[in-house]
């Protein structure tokens, strides 16, 4: 009834992944954490590590991308037990939506309770500057508005329902306390609030592009995240989400800007210890079975 591409991994599946991670390490992680482009030594900052190449965890995609190293690593932040994907995966790699949030059902099944995500992005509002922190409040999901949904294909009731709610995707709980303490680490000059919009990928926008997306609501534009969040939120995990600035999009004919890769790496390791300490406090001060 649905073609392969649509059917993903079966409930029994990821609970053998699950299973077989659980076998190896005593970490009982109730958050994950995922590491945008450029961030991934949020992971190193973890103690006592037992850290996994994806190549080896059964039924896992592998990491194609230069900045996602591709372990997943568990161990605790300040004493709270967490698991981190040090490179997540993207649609542009050729991976089906389905293999790319593979790993938000799996941390649901390792016990994991709130999932944090962090993501490199464009800035699409002026007052933005490179190397800002924006706290996503929203997201506008366009390859949703071309029937691209992770969620497309057979139900399974054991991770979630037929049609989730994604008007509380972002939780606001979390996104308080993470203004809370960045204000407490005096990171008020450059953390913002805004809409995260995904696309594709991998080709960075047009100038048309950059200013449509702007006109239709969007803060930031990047090319993971959303699809992540809605299958973690299909499974009942309290999401919060992070874009890092790392470039301003270019929205002027004149201007000689050009977006690269480089340069989003560049940013992700000035920013690098900020972010580490923002998210690291925020797993201190998470609380659990739905309290903050
Ligand atoms: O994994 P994220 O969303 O941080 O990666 C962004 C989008 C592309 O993969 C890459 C472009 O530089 O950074
Ligand atoms: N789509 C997109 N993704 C990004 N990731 C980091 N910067 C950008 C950007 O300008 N556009």
């Amino acid at each position: 009834m649905y073609p392969e591409t649509h059917t993903g991994y079966s409930y029994e599946e990821c609970r053998a992944t699950a299973d077989w991670l659980l076998a190896q390490t005593a970490v009982r992680p109730l958050v994950g954490i995922v590491c945008g482009s450029g961030m991934g030594g949020l992971a190193d900052t973890l103690k006592d590590q037992v850290a996994f190449n994806y190549k080896d965890i059964p039924n896992f995609p592998q990491s194609t991308v230069h900045g996602h190293a591709g372990q997943l690593v568990f161990g605790t932040l300040k004493g709270s037990p967490c698991v981190c994907m040090q490179g997540r995966f993207h649609l542009y790699e050729g991976y089906p939506m389905q293999k790319i949030t593979l790993p938000m059902r799996i941390f649901k099944l390792l016990g994991v309770q709130t999932v944090i995500l962090t993501n490199a992005a464009g800035g699409l509002n002026e007052d933005f500057k490179v190397g800002d922190i924006m706290i996503i409040k929203d997201h506008l999901n366009m390859p949703g508005f071309a029937g691209n949904n992770p969620l497309i294909g057979p139900n399974d009731e054991r991770f979630g329902v037929r049609f989730p709610c994604m008007s509380d995707a972002y939780d606001r709980e979390l996104q308080q306390l993470a203004m809370d303490i960045g204000n407490e680490l005096g990171y008020g000059d450059f953390l913002r609030e805004g809409v995260y919009c995904v696309l594709g990928g991998p080709s960075f926008e047009t100038i048309a592009e950059c200013r449509m997306l702007h006109k239709l609501g969007a803060d930031a534009v990047g090319m993971s995240t959303v699809h992540e969040v809605i299958v973690a939120r299909h499974c009942g995990m309290r999401v919060f989400a992070l874009s890092l600035i790392t470039n301003q999009t270019v929205m002027d004919y004149d201007s000689e800007e050009k977006a690269n890769h480089e340069e989003v790496l560049e940013t992700g390791k000035s920013r690098a210890e900020q972010l580490e300490r923002l998210v690291s406090t925020m797993v201190t001060r998470i609380g659990h079975n739905n309290y903050c």
